[in-house]
């Protein structure tokens, strides 16, 4: 019979279910605490149908290989760049979401709210989008990190475009927020995605 759970499998996926629970947990958490239990909903999980589509693609993808190729899963000094990414991704995210404090909502404000606050210091100073630049990272890391050719691909174009669609949208908002400054901004600081001005 094939061994399906050979350590470096064992590893890997452990990290991979340690990654994925951390990150949503602590995205819930930190939404509890800016915004109050009762403003937020399981959608601050960020699980949505898509999402939870492309995980189930590379763990398939995962089991795959392992069973077709194993020596694939071994090349160790590409999974651990990808936990370095998953690591660096997290952490740029959550400096994110703690620097923006309640200017940060999972869903794009089309409306100003009174407390909200044009955010330009910290994180911010060095890119506009840390949030979602840390996502892209992340979720891209997790897929090298499982050493999957085809979801790293897969998650790099599919999460890229998405982001290449939101943050016109989102900008198009805070431009009618906060006006010259968030032009002026805007000149000054680099989205924080590739390829995204
Ligand atoms: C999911 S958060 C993402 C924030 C940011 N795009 C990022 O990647 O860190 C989306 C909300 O953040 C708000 N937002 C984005 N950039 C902001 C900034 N520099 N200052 C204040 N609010 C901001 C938007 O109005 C939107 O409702």
């Amino acid at each position: 019979m094939v061994e399906v759970f050979t350590p470096t499998a064992s590893r890997q996926l452990s990290q991979m279910f340690l990654a994925i629970v951390f990150f949503h947990g602590s995205e819930y958490l930190l939404a509890v605490a800016f915004h109050g239990r009762p403003n937020v909903t399981l959608a601050s999980l960020l699980i949505s149908k898509h999402y939870l589509f492309a995980m189930i693609f590379s763990l398939l993808e995962y089991v795959v290989e392992v069973l077709l190729l194993p020596e694939l899963k071994e090349h160790w000094w590409i999974s651990y760049l990808g936990l370095a990414l998953v690591i660096i991704g997290e952490i740029v995210r959550k400096l994110a979401i703690i620097t923006a404090g309640i200017a940060f909502t999972h869903l794009i404000r089309t409306h100003r709210d009174e407390r909200h606050e044009l955010v330009t210091h910290g994180i911010y100073r060095y890119m506009r989008h840390p949030g979602y630049s840390g996502f892209f990272i992340w979720s891209v890391g997790t897929q090298i990190m499982l050493c999957n050719p085809f979801s790293t691909i897969g998650f790099a174009i599919v999460v890229w475009r998405f982001f290449y669609q939101r943050i016109p949208y989102e900008e198009f908002f805070l431009r009618g927020f906060f006006g010259a400054r968030y032009d002026e901004y805007a000149k000054r600081v680099s989205s924080g995605v590739p390829f995204v001005s």
